[in-house]
Order: structure tokens, then sequence, then C-alpha cells
């Protein structure tokens, strides 16, 4: 391991299927830790209007997305649902210098999530199928038809390996919530505080 390496925080990727919570637990997890400068919530640039669901994003064109990946503004890019979502570049150096940041990804760029970014730590958010389906319902983001494209996403079998934690939120959202805040501390204790 280089020093570089040695000294470098944590990307934590929370990732599952539509509607088990990623966002939700993310933001249990960014009001317990509001005080902390040393961990930092991503803000994805996503061809999403802005003003479509909770997630906080840049919305961007699709001309403004390609301009940006022709200009190598994103550590790492990917498209899903119809839709392009990049992980800006500057996130990489913020890890770099110490910090621990969290992501939404997506299971199927895990892959190369996990090959541009050093240090990754992947929180799979679970729920009951009727309970995606339910929720998805309630959260009306999207369409009947899009969310019914959603619940039948199929990806391929990459959300395994050592860096791997299940979060089932199946139930209440305090408790998948506090899951996830102790994994984010365990990460962070094992980083040196950023300059
Ligand atoms: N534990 C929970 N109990 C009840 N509703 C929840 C819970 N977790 C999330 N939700 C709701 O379910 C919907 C989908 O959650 P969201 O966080 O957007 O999921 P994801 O980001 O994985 O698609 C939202 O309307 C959210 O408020
Ligand atoms: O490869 P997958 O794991 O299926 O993920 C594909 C995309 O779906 C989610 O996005 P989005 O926030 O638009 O959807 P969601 O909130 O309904 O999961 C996730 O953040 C990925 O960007």
């Amino acid at each position: 391991m280089t020093a570089a390496e040695n000294q470098s925080g944590t990307l934590i990727v929370v990732v599952g299927p539509s509607g088990a919570g990623k966002d939700s637990v993310m933001g249990f997890a960014a009001l317990h830790f509001a005080q902390r400068p040393d961990i930092l919530f991503v803000r994805r640039v996503i061809t999403r209007p802005s003003d479509a669901g909770s997630e906080v994003h840049e919305s961007v064109s699709t001309a403004e997305f390609e301009e940006m990946q022709e200009s190598a503004a994103f550590a790492v890019s990917w498209q899903a649902h119809g839709l392009s979502y990049g992980i800006p570049r500057e996130i990489a150096d913020r890890i770099e210098s110490g910090m621990t940041a969290i992501v939404n990804g997506s299971r199927a760029a895990l892959p190369v999530i996990r090959a541009a970014f050093g240090k990754v730590a992947v929180a799979l958010v679970t729920a009951d199928a009727p309970v995606l389906a339910k929720r998805l319902a309630q959260r009306g983001r999207e369409s009947e038809e899009d969310v019914l494209r959603r619940l039948k996403r199929q990806v391929p079998d990459v959300v395994a390996g050592p860096d791997v934690t299940v979060i089932d939120n199946s139930g209440r959202l305090d408790i998948a919530g506090q899951h996830f805040v102790a994994l984010v501390e365990r990460h962070c204790a094992k980083a040196p505080h950023p300059a």
C-alpha cells in the first residue's frame, strides 16, 4: 500500500433496489452527522428535474451531462432508468484527503465504482418485495409504468464481497438508519481526520 492510499478516507456506496430506502437511510444519517465536517454526503449529477423526489442532486440536461463527461468532470458515471448519473471528480480528492464520503450508487455500476475509488465500503439496503412495491407507489416520483420497470429491473450479481454490509430496511427507518450510522462510524474511526 502506498503512503497516499494509507492516508485516504473511504467511499461508502449505498446500493439496493428501488424503494428499499437508500435515500431515506442516507437522510437519517445526514441528520445524525450534520455537525461532522469529516463526513461528506455526495451530491450526484443526474439528468432528472431538480424538483423530482427528495434526493438533493445537481440537475442537468442530457447535453450538459455529455459535456461534463467529455471534460472529465466525473470520477464515475452510469446510466439506468433512462437517466444518467455522475459522481463529481472532486469527490476522489476529498476522500484522498481523509474524508468519508457517502453516495447513492448503483449495483450494476459497482465494479466501475470499486475500480475508480481506492477504499470502498458497500451498504446494501434491502426490503421485502411487497414493501418495495408499496413504497414506490407511495413515493409517487415515477409514473406507474416506470415503477413497474424499476421493480422488474434485473442487475448482475455483483453485490457480494467482504466490503458489503446488508442493511434490512423492511421495518422501521430508525432501526436501519442506526445500523447505517454504525457502519459509517466504523469507517470514520479507521480514517485520519482531514487536514
Ligand atoms: N423504513 C421505512 N418505513 C416506511 N417508509 C419508508 C421507509 N424507508 C423508506 N420509506 C419510504 O419509501 C419510499 C422509498 O424510499 P427511498 O428512500 O426513496 O428509496 P430508494 O432511494 O432506495 O429508492 C419513500 O417514500 C420513503 O419515504
Ligand atoms: O444498478 P441499480 O442498483 O439498479 O441502480 C440504478 C440506479 O437506480 C438508483 O437511482 P434512482 O435514485 O434514480 O432510483 P431509486 O431511488 O428508485 O433507487 C440508483 O441510485 C442508481 O443510480
